[in-house]
């Protein structure tokens, strides 16, 4: 059974298709005509009392789904209008097919004239999956009219404008209140810029026979809640794991802090923090459960690393030479080791494979691991994470709306838990301390990742439920232990 987690690409979806129309039964007419009944379908359980719809269709297939749906809203007794480029008609032989039977229905149509008529639903029929570079002119200005009258955008299969496999928004794109997508779920719809594009989200597999599916893996997966097993009655700390919390230069002791912090409420049996000889003092008065370390040269690390099961290494850890000293002892043990902030300069800078590791990079420093820039990290978040993880050999989460995480050999998973309200310093730093916390407890590198994003994010939804704006990594902390709870058999 298709579900909104499993992610394809547009080759796949078009493969998808193929195998469907292979069916005796099924063609791309039938197709296209249960594509367009069910966004009307759509249309109605969402708004039930719109009487005056209008329908944006574009020269492609996803025209001819909004001329379906015209057609059916039509016979439904609505006031319809389907507006099209004036420059565009229907191109294709389908969307040409039904925007034949809607005009011999007697259906109103007119090209864009600069103003769109008044509606209490605008349907968005301009591009789908067959977008291949961003809007400009006519159709550029069809959506800005769209997005700026006040009545809600039903969108199909994708919200115009958008890169429906990367996530991208390369130029003017719709901003639905709802999006339903065909056969199956969109990969680019769950990650970066396209979040704030689709709305709330359905599919409709068009009735496709699931022998369509088989052997047909998806590019990647909405990542799933994880499950922890109930502790043991007789459990001491000594199951639950050491993190030990590398970081904290001169000036920068908050970040080590809040790791270790989290950490302790990722459920590690016990935390320690190898620092700068300043913080250790407002460590241990802010969290007397952790065990603080002065550490001024790398060879003081050893026997704290010794003790350690997993590391938290990089936040405030700085790019000096007490860095650097710290950054080679801690890698050279082969703990399994997060690799954040500050150690991720370092790696740039010194790169190498590290297949124990998990590399918590926002796209900035994703861009400086690949050597490339921020702006071609957001242009494909999935390549992105997949090409850090082939060439460091770790789990790899690329931070920032629609986190996505990936290893060599896996599938990739999104993120869909996290809020902007955690778009706020010291937030990647918590993310570490948990993601340490559960190598500290066993869990092997890409599911640490996984796990640790998802409680991460999960615990800023918890937290951003008293508001986004102000919300700190403290208080996300403070969360963390409800989202463990939810997760635990
Ligand atoms: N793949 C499937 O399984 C199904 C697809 N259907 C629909 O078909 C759609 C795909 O149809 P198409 O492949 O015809 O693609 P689209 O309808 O998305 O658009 C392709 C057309 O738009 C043009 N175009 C693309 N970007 C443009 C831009 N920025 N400015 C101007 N013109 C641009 C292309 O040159 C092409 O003519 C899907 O999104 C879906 O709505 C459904 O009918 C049923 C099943
Ligand atoms: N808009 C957002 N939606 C979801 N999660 C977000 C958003 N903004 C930030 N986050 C999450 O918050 C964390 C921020 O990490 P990072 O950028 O490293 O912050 P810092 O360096 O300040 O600690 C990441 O886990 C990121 O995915
Ligand atoms: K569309």
């Amino acid at each position: 059974m298709q579900s909104l987690s499993a992610l394809y690409d547009n080759a796949a979806l078009r493969e998808l298709e193929k195998r469907a129309c292979a069916e005796p039964d099924i063609d791309d007419t039938t197709l296209m005509r249960r594509a367009g009944q069910a966004a009307w379908r759509c249309l109605l359980e969402h708004w039930p009392n719109a009487r005056r719809i209008v329908v944006l269709a574009g020269p492609g297939n996803n025209g001819g789904d909004g001329w379906v749906l015209a057609r059916h809203a039509r016979d439904s007794g609505l006031d319809v209008c389907v507006v099209h480029p004036s420059s565009m008609p229907p191109r294709t032989p389908l969307a040409m097919r039904m925007a034949g039977e809607y005009a011999d229905a007697g259906g109103r149509a007119e090209a864009f004239s600069g103003v769109l008529p008044v509606a209490e639903v605008i349907v968005d029929a301009l591009f789908g999956i067959g977008l291949d570079r961003a809007p400009e002119g006519e159709t550029a200005s069809m959506i800005a009219a769209a997005n700026a009258a006040s009545s809600p955008i039903l969108a199909l299969d994708v919200p115009s404008g958008i890169d429906s496999e990367r996530g991208a928004v390369p130029g003017v794109a719709i901003f639905a209140a709802h999006t339903i997508q065909f056969i199956a779920a969109h990969i680019g719809l769950a990650t970066g810029a396209a979040l704030d594009h689709v709305g709330s989200r359905s599919l409709s597999t068009l009735d496709a026979p699931a022998a369509c599916f088989d052997g047909f893996a998806p590019k990647a997966e909405v990542a799933a809640s994880p499950r922890f097993p109930r502790r043991a009655r007789d459990s001491h700390k000594g199951r639950h794991g050491h993190v030990l919390a590398i970081g904290g230069e001169h000036g920068y002791g908050g970040a080590i802090l809040i790791a270790a912090e989290s950490a302790l409420r990722g459920g590690a049996g016990l935390v320690s923090v190898a620092t700068r000889a300043e913080h250790v003092a407002a460590l241990l008065t802010r969290r007397p459960e952790a065990m603080g370390h002065a550490v001024e040269v790398a060879v003081d690390l050893q026997p704290l690393l010794e003790h350690a099961d997993a590391l938290a290494l990089g936040p405030g850890l700085g790019r000096g030479e007490w860095s650097h000293g710290l950054f080679e002892a801690a890698l050279a043990s082969g703990k399994p080791c997060v690799v954040d902030a500050d150690a991720l300069n370092l790696l740039a800078a010194a790169p190498r494979p590290l297949p124990g590791a998990v590399l918590t990079p926002h796209p900035g420093e994703a861009a400086r691991l690949l050597g490339s820039d921020t702006a071609s990290v957001q242009r494909d978040r999935y390549a992105a994470a997949e090409a850090i993880a082939a060439r460091y050999g770790g789990a790899v989460v690329l931070k920032g709306a629609g986190s996505v995480i990936a290893a060599p050999g896996r599938t990739s998973r999104v993120l869909a838990v996290g809020n902007p309200g955690m778009a706020s310093g010291g937030m990647g730093d918590a993310l570490s301390g948990v993601i340490a916390s559960l190598l500290a407890q066993g869990a092997a590198p890409f599911e640490a990742a996984s796990a640790g994003a998802w409680l991460h994010g999960r615990a800023g939804d918890l937290a951003a439920r008293d508001g986004e704006a102000g919300l700190l990594a403290g208080d996300l902390i403070g969360h963390l232990r409800a989202a463990i709870a939810e997760c635990t058999a």
